[in-house]
Parts: structure tokens; sequence; C-alpha cells
């Protein structure tokens, strides 16, 4: 990649499939097992903030029995190596909650849907970094307040950091897609944005995706083998 200075990576679920962690879409998948609907919307938690507090812990539990795979891996090193090359940039975002990008060695990694583990409170807006339940409603740490959710972007709500995401994506010369079904937006949009801004474009993921016709060029294949085969 000599010609690349600026490089903007996009991740789903499909890059932590391999760890063991439920996509969304798939057969059996999370949205399969709940409706979209009552879990993963403010309207969900204001109805029933039980059924989402535990649903979010069920997920945050199941962390402690995954762990990061060679694609995650093979990210940190790119992340290694990219820090060394003079004026290069690289963003690595993604739509994933679980902490695999870190534990896999990464260590600027934008969630632009949240964490599993963090918590908001809706009381003071604090953010603190969560681990355990929040079924049982334990009071914010710096407020004290009842009223902490978990620090996930819902349907419906702003995801974070998008002037910043949307700044890389305009002066990108590569974008590259790993394990995403393009199905959600604003993220399924950004290979686009790239393109139009002349940006060079690559998808890796396990089969078509709703995107893959944007791409300059899609490789088929699970994420464990094709990014560090494109990272070496
Ligand atoms: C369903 C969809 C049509 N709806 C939306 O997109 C909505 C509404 C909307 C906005 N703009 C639109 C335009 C058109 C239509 C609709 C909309 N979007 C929103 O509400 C967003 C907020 C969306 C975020 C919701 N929160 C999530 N997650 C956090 C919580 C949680 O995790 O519980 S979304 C969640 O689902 C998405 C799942 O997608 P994937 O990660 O791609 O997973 P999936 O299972 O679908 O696919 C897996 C892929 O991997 C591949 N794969 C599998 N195994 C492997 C393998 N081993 N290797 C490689 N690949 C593999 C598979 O082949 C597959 O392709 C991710 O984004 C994930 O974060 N907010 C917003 O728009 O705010 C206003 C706004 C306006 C302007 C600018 C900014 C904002």
């Amino acid at each position: 990649m000599p010609d690349i200075r600026k490089l903007v990576i996009l991740t789903g679920a499909g890059i932590s499939a391999e760890s063991g962690i439920d996509t969304f879409r798939a057969e059996g998948g999370l949205w399969e097992q709940h409706r979209v609907e009552d879990v993963a919307t403010p309207e969900g938690f204001a109805r029933d903030p039980d059924l989402v507090l535990r649903f979010y812990d069920m997920r945050r539990a199941a962390l402690a029995g995954v762990q990061p795979n060679a694609a995650h891996r093979a990210l940190a090193q790119l992340e290694r190596e990219w820090a060394k090359r003079d004026g290069c940039d690289l963003l690595l975002v993604t739509q994933n909650v679980d902490d695999l990008h870190e534990r896999g060695g990464a260590n600027d990694v934008l969630h632009m849907h949240g964490q599993l583990n963090s918590a908001l409170c809706n009381a003071c807006e604090a953010r603190s970094p969560w681990t355990g339940s929040m079924a049982d409603r334990p009071p914010c740490p710096v407020c004290g307040a009842y009223a902490l959710r978990p620090d996930v972007v819902w349907f419906g709500e702003m995801p974070y950091d998008m002037d910043t995401i949307y700044a890389s994506i305009r002066s990108a010369d590569l974008f590259v897609s790993i394990g995403t079904s393009g199905a959600v937006y604003p993220a399924a949009g950004f290979v686009r944005d790239a393109a139009e801004c002349g940006a060079a474009t690559l998808e890796l993921n396990l089969e078509q995706s709703e995107g893959s016709a944007w791409f300059d060029e899609s490789r088929l294949g699970p994420a464990g083998e094709l990014v560090p085969a494109w990272v070496e």
C-alpha cells in the first residue's frame, strides 16, 4: 500500500463472528432472538427497561467467554506499523459494541455505536467504565442518580463522533469495509461517501453485502483469513 497515506477501516459484526459473538442478521442471529424495536430503541427502553438492561447484561457477560481472533490482531499490527509512517493517518471505526479490537491490541478504535463496557447516565450524562450488571439498577458512580443506561447508540439515535468520521472519509485514499452487511445507516453510506471523494474502496466480507456494488473490489471469505492476508 505504498501510495496510501490516509486509510479508513470500518468493521461490523462479521469481524467478531469467528470469536463466537453472534452477528445480527445471520440465521439464529441476535435480531432473530430479540425484536430490534424492543431491545435497541429508546422507545423499547422506555417501555420495558428491564428487558433491555438484561439483553445488554447478557451480551456484556458473554464478552468474558470470547477472545479476539486473527483479524482483530492483524488490524492492531497494521495500526502499529501505520503509526511509524510519517504523514499517514489510519482511522479504525467499528459498529461493534464489543471490546475485541482493543483486546486484540488496537489502541485507537472509534466505537460509533457505543460500547458494552460503558454506562451512560441519563441524569448527568457521565460515561463510566462498566463490566457488571445494570439490570439490578445500580446508581451512577458520578452523580448517584438511578438513571444508568447502556452506552450504546440505539436506532433513531445519532451515532458518536460523526464529524471525525466524515472528516477522515473526505480525505481518505482508501476505504476498507470488513464484516458488515451494509444494512444500517449512516455506516452503510460511508462507501458511497468515500468513493464520491475519490477514495479507492475494498470490501472484505464472508458474502456479498447490500453495498457490494459500491466497492472497487470485494474479496469474499472469513475475516480471520482475509484480513491477515490483506495486511501482510
Ligand atoms: C435497519 C436500517 C434500515 N435502519 C437504519 O439504518 C436506521 C434508520 C436510518 C437512518 N438513515 C437511514 C437511511 C435509509 C434507511 C434507514 C435509515 N439508522 C439509525 O437509526 C441510526 C443508528 C443506527 C445504530 C443502531 N445501533 C446498532 N448497534 C448498537 C446497539 C447494539 O449493538 O445492540 S446497529 C447494529 O446493527 C448493525 C449490524 O450490522 P453488521 O455489523 O453489518 O452485522 P450483520 O449481522 O448485519 O452482518 C454481518 C456481516 O458479516 C458477514 N460475516 C459473517 N461472518 C463473517 C466472517 N467470519 N468473516 C467476514 N464476514 C463475516 C456477513 O456476511 C454479513 O454481511 C451494526 O451497525 C450494529 O452496530 N441512527 C440515525 O440514523 O440517526 C440519525 C442520523 C441521521 C444522519 C446522520 C447521522 C445520524
